[in-house]
């Protein structure tokens, strides 16, 4: 994941987005498996839909896909599913696994046709790979360079038409060259709770747990917008589940399990709340210097800044100022605290 994300700089955390202990295992079983099975996204879907039929019915290889969001939010699924539609291979691998140019070489070479190339994190790629990248998706060719210095030679390899699809968690991380050769760019956005819901239902039946409709919708709002999360805490919830009641999972079993998690009913888990409440009741609300702030939790400021920050600004309930962090009305009223009044002290 990108060095900006939620998780990086943090222990593992039920609410992080990026994938963590034994996430890929059911991951994998989880994944829906074409597009009709991929909850949401409808714009994307629909786009996507057509730029691999026109490519099927052209007999040719799909044009390179570029999918850009947060962790977490189905884009190696998307990848997948592009596979399986093209009824092509699919190689996976990372921006930073290839640190050399030799290592895409190596990987292109490789290549059959038709295949298509799933790089995740393709803005960490290394400058010389990056630059090679743009001859092979623009013209299915590659000059590798063989000896160094002087004597150096480049020798021109032909490549198989392959479709490349890049993954990362902002478009505009990508150098302009780089992102102008995908055909097709697809921004996926965070899922609202009625279709983590349906994520939840899709899930639940793959793991053959019974939940009801307001034991979903529980789950659903606490799962910070994405998928991965929405996932994880279903497992969480039928563990409850299953040692505490009968294995079902009703609005009652979700919050139960979930205040055992300590996932609140917006989803923030304790650092998120020990971050606000320390800026709502030692500071008045603020604004604070991130480096107080951290101080006031015990926490290095990378962590409160990487881990804690993105998901309550995206929440709007602290605001990043440049006089310092501030909170929200939102954050006020989500602790069910009275702001103060301008000047005076917190209720
Ligand atoms: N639209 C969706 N419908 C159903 N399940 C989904 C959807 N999107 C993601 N998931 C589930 O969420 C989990 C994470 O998805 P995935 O690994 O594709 O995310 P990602 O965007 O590639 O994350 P990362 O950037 O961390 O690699 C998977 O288990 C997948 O099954």
């Amino acid at each position: 994941m990108a060095a900006s994300t939620e998780t990086e700089t943090g222990a593992a955390r039920l609410v992080g987005a990026s994938a963590e202990g034994d996430d890929q295992a059911v991951e994998a079983a989880l994944r829906p498996k074409d597009l009709s099975e991929f909850v949401g996204q409808e714009k994307v879907r629909q786009q996507l839909d057509l730029v691999l039929k026109a490519a099927r019915q052209r007999g040719a290889t799909a044009d390179h896909v570029l999918l850009s969001g947060a962790p977490g939010l189905g884009k190696t699924t998307l990848s997948m599913i592009i596979a399986a539609e093209m009824g092509a291979p699919i190689r996976i691998t990372s921006g930073p696994a290839i640190q050399h140019a030799g290592d895409l070489a190596a990987v292109l070479s490789s290549l059959q046709e038709g295949e298509i190339l799933f790089l995740d994190e393709i803005h960490r790629m290394s400058r010389p790979a990056e630059e090679m990248l743009y001859m092979a998706m623009e013209d299915f060719r590659v000059d590798v360079i063989v000896g160094k210095g002087l004597g150096a030679t480049a020798i021109p390899l032909e490549l198989p038409p392959f479709t490349l699809v890049g993954a990362t968690v902002r478009a505009g991380l990508l150098p302009p060259p780089l992102r102008d050769r995908f055909g097709f760019t697809a921004h996926m956005e965070f899922y609202d709770p009625a279709e983590l819901q349906r994520v939840i239902h899709r899930s639940a039946g793959l793991l053959d747990v019974e939940i009801d409709p307001a034991g979903a919708a529980e789950i659903a709002g606490r799962s910070r917008g994405t998928p991965r999360i929405a996932n994880r805490l279903l497992r969480r919830v039928r563990d409850y589940a299953q040692v505490r009641a009968d294995g079902v999972i009703t609005r009652a079993i979700s919050e139960a399990a979930l205040s055992v998690y300590e996932v609140d009913s917006r989803g923030l888990d304790r650092l998120d709340r020990a971050v606000l409440e320390a800026l709502l009741k030692l500071f008045g609300g603020g604004p604070v210097g991130l480096s107080t702030l951290a101080v006031a939790v015990g926490e290095e400021h990378e962590t409160v800044r990487e881990v804690a920050e993105p998901f309550l600004v995206r929440e709007g309930l602290l605001a990043r100022t440049l006089r310092g962090r501030i909170a929200t009305p939102a954050a006020w009223e989500h602790f069910g605290l009275a702001p103060p009044q301008q000047g005076g002290a917190a209720a």
